[in-house]
């Protein structure tokens, strides 16, 4: 479990706002986990500790074996993120927005390119590297961003409703990519979304709502005779925080 992502008994307010309480779940290394909620569950701001971008008042949050408050630089560098809003230069070649994100992990030259040429393999981009992001669809700029956050070799890979704006032939592509780094590259995915059937029955699956974890299991388990998507409304019944 030491090489995977632990959260425990993490709480975080805004103020007198209250978004996340007693937060905690543990996803084993090589597991792709669905983080299921609706808007307003709390999933940003979960996204925000992991990423160290709030501190955590309350509660511990290990990545790949590091304790994000006594070694925040061990586990952020453990750490790829896909943010939900995308972060490219839009000017500048597939294979340079790459280089420049692995020139800020001090990734350069023959290294840099393996890396990249890898990457870009992993996601099915290789033959897209000299290609403007301007010119790329949305599908294709969202697989170089996964890829982006792969150069640096992290063992957890978070993606904050990665799919939002893109069609069902291509969320369904790059949901299917995403699995295949978990199960064949032992890469941890933590999987944040609200749209259930981005949800496959043997993922990992943790439901929050109105900032608690509401079930968390192997996503068949949670559903048992439902669909999932009844599973999760009745689950998240009730008014919004
Ligand atoms: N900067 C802020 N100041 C005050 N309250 C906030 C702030 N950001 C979020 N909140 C509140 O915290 C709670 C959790 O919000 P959060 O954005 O983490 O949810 P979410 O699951 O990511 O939702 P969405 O899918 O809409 O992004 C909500 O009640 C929200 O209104």
């Amino acid at each position: 479990m030491s090489d995977g992502l632990v959260v425990e008994n993490v709480s975080f307010s805004y103020g007198s706002r209250q978004a996340l309480s007693d937060v905690g779940f543990h996803v084993e290394r090589g597991r792709f986990c669905a983080l299921l909620g609706p808007n307003g569950a709390g999933k940003s701001t979960l996204f925000g500790l992991l990423t160290g971008l709030f501190t955590t008042p309350s509660g511990t949050i290990r990545i790949a074996g590091h304790d994000m408050r006594r070694t925040p630089r061990s586990a952020l560098a453990a750490l790829g993120v896909v943010f939900q809003q995308p972060a490219v230069d839009l000017h500048l070649s597939v294979e340079r927005n790459l280089r420049y994100y692995a020139a800020l992990h001090g990734i350069a030259g023959r290294e840099a390119n393996q890396r990249i040429a890898e990457a870009l393999e992993r996601l099915g981009m290789a033959e897209r590297a000299g290609e403007k992001v301007s010119a790329l669809n949305g599908g294709h700029r969202r697989r170089m961003e996964i890829a982006r956050a792969l150069l640096h070799g992290p063992a957890i890979l978070l993606l904050d409703e990665p799919t939002v704006g893109l069609d069902a032939a291509t969320r369904q592509s790059i949901t299917n990519h995403i699995h295949a780094l978990a199960t064949e590259q032992g890469l941890t995915v933590l999987w944040a979304t609200h749209l259930v059937d981005e949800v496959r029955d043997d993922d990992r699956l943790v439901v929050l709502h109105r900032g608690a974890v509401r079930a968390d299991g192997e996503a068949g388990a949670v559903r048992g005779e439902r669909t999932i998507g009844d599973a999760f409304l009745s689950l998240t019944e009730g008014p919004m925080s």
